[in-house]
């Protein structure tokens, strides 16, 4: 809450606006009793209607004050809260930003979204509250007990005793109600991470005829949030009756003692009327803490989640940034013992890595389904520290370089296609914010989809997404290797960002990678795709089985050979089906 709460600083003197103005209107409205009392006591029961007129004039005076003074604060309250709300979205969004991928793995995309929504959503109404609500009901509260001991000290005395037994009561239930809200937007965390993979997975869902599974699966988690917001809120709809028991209990008393206190000429009726009057304005502050107590648990609850998520460490696996911030880069990498970890796993993804490349170069890695070849790329660009070994591009140890620099240095096309909404163009240039429109055509040329961009009505400024038109697998992923060239890499990453390509335009591409001078990484399954490689990583569980060219694994390494025959013979099957 405190982390949390920081980020008022900025906004001290609207606070101080607000809750001035606040003051001023509760202030009024307290001073309202003791003139309604002077109006009875002395015009009323003594006929005089000039006293009546006098303190009526008051009371219309007073309820101006307190009917301006009320709207500023609410002014000043909501430009508080809406702007720190902005901030701490800000703030926030920023962090996640910062965060290392090993960190990012961590948080769920779903929490983090209801994190930067939901929770600081709460926490904006909270605040909202706090300067409207939350610090008038127990000022209230304070000033109508002081008031109506300034009254009637004996009849004030009853009211007194109702309100420590009400703080014990609400302590307990705001203590009880934060951690049932807590689960709430854990639950909430789930539905929306069910939402979310629906929306993504839309296409596979109809494909398999999973509408009804995932309605269901959906309706669950709905449900379980259902059952959990109404278990929470059971509890703080307790609060409401009881407090008025509570405090019904002391205005009867007032009135019993009351009557007798006026039989006995030691009190009078106007001083009774602002006792019960006062008794009336706490139960009514203190009927407004139900409410307070659901917002507040709520808010503590979101306030501890926004706080683990500002205070994580970002940088869980200790990526360093070195200090070498430009030398001309020529792309020779190398691994000596590289072997890595993930924090979260039980062993190695990779073991003992060691190969060299030489600059502008093309590296073909290659093994099964989980070997570590996505690894062992994410390892380049420092997503990630190794656990043992050096990376070392052109001989400099990649932990002494600056790591913008040596991202700046590097075109990653990750294995999951990522477009943007908006156009063609915005999208290549998505990889180098200032890049000219012959530079992002030259880099559409050298990923092959220059040609296709033309074809649309509108060429490069084609809108992309829902409102645009749709690429086809292979084209979005051309697309996507333009984005990476666009930066003019000294060294490209390709993670399976061919696999959709057919042979032709995967030769056409490989061919003008080689003609410019950058070192690829190609992860691939094609034997296609190595047969030109001028090195071959071939991996099996995160170790480097072999490593060479194409002829050299085919001469000594039987896994390499078994890969090659398999496809060259289906290759061969079906082009005999063909000529058949
Ligand atoms: N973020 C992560 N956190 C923990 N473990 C991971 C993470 N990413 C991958 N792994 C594990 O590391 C191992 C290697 O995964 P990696 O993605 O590098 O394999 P891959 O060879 O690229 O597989 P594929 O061809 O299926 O993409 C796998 O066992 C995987 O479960």
């Amino acid at each position: 809450m405190v982390t949390c709460l920081f980020y008022l600083k900025k906004y001290r003197i609207s606070t101080i606006a607000a809750i001035l103005m606040m003051l001023i209107e509760l202030s009024v409205e307290l001073i309202q009793p003791l003139i309604i009392s002077k109006m009875i006591d002395g015009g009323i029961r003594n006929g005089d209607l000039s006293i009546v007129l006098q303190w009526g004039g008051f009371l219309a005076v007073c309820s101006i004050i307190a009917f301006v003074s009320g709207i500023l604060s609410s002014f000043y309250a909501s430009h508080v809260s809406q702007g720190f709300a902005y901030d701490l979205r800000e703030q926030l969004y920023e962090k996640v930003q910062s965060y290392s991928l090993s960190v990012f793995d961590r948080f769920a995309a779903s929490s983090l979204i209801t994190r930067l929504t939901n929770d600081v959503t709460q926490l904006q109404n909270t605040v909202f509250m706090g300067l409207r609500i939350m610090m008038r009901a127990p000022l209230l509260v304070i000033g109508s007990v002081v008031m109506a001991f300034v009254v009637h000290a004996k009849l004030a005395l009853l009211l007194t005793l109702t309100v420590p037994v009400l703080l014990i009561f609400l302590l307990v239930v705001v203590k009880k109600a934060g951690n049932l809200f807590r689960m709430v937007q854990v639950k909430l965390d789930t539905a929306n991470g069910v939402i979310q993979e629906n929306l993504i997975g839309m296409r596979l869902i109809r494909v398999y005829g999973r509408m009804k599974f995932e309605t269901e699966r959906f309706a669950r988690s709905s449900q379980e949030l259902m059952v959990r917001t109404i278990t929470a809120l059971r509890l703080t709809e307790l609060t409401m009756p009881i407090i008025l028991l509570i405090m019904n209990a002391g205005i009867l008393a007032v009135l019993w003692f009351g009557q007798v206190k006026i039989s006995l000429g030691e009190a009078t009726m106007g001083e009774v009327v602002a006792i019960v009057n006062y008794s009336l304005r706490t139960t009514g502050a203190l009927s407004v803490f139900s409410m307070i107590v659901v917002n507040f648990s709520r808010a503590r609850a979101s306030a501890q989640r926004i706080a683990d998520a500002l205070e994580t460490d970002s940088n869980l696996l200790g990526v360093t940034d070195g200090n070498l911030t430009t030398y001309t880069m020529n792309g020779a990498v190398t691994f000596e013992h590289v072997t890595f970890q993930y924090p979260d796993t039980a062993a190695a993804v990779l073991h003992d890595i060691s190969f060299e490349t030489k600059p502008g170069t093309t590296v073909a890695i290659m093994g099964a389904t989980g070997a570590g070849k996505t690894s062992l790329v994410g390892l380049i660009p420092r997503l990630y520290e190794q656990n043992a070994g050096v990376i070392k591009i052109d001989g400099t140890d990649i932990s002494t370089l600056n790591t913008e620099y040596l991202r700046d240095s590097i075109g990653y096309v990750p294995q999951e296609i990522i477009l943007f909404t908006g156009t063609i163009r915005e999208n290549i240039a998505w990889g180098k914010e200032d890049a000219t429109l012959d530079e992002i055509i030259e880099a559409a040329k050298l990923a092959q989809i220059h040609d296709t961009i033309i074809q649309f009505p509108l060429g490069y400024d084609t809108i992309l997404g829902q409102k645009g038109v749709n690429l086809s697998g292979g084209q979005k992923q051309r697309l996507t290797i333009a984005r990476a060239l666009v930066r003019k890499p000294c060294i490209l990453l390709l993670d399976d960002s061919t696999s959709a390509l057919d042979v032709r335009t995967e030769a056409s591409l490989l061919q003008a990678l080689r003609n410019i001078s950058c070192t690829t990484f190609l992860i691939t399954q094609k034997i296609s795709s190595t047969l030109h490689a001028d090195l071959i990583l071939l991996l099996e569980d995160g170790s480097l089985l072999a490593q060479g060219s194409h002829e050299e694994l085919i001469a000594d390494c039987a896994l390499y050979q078994r890969i090659y025959e398999s496809q060259f013979e289906s290759r061969r099957d079906s082009h005999v089906e063909g000529v058949k």
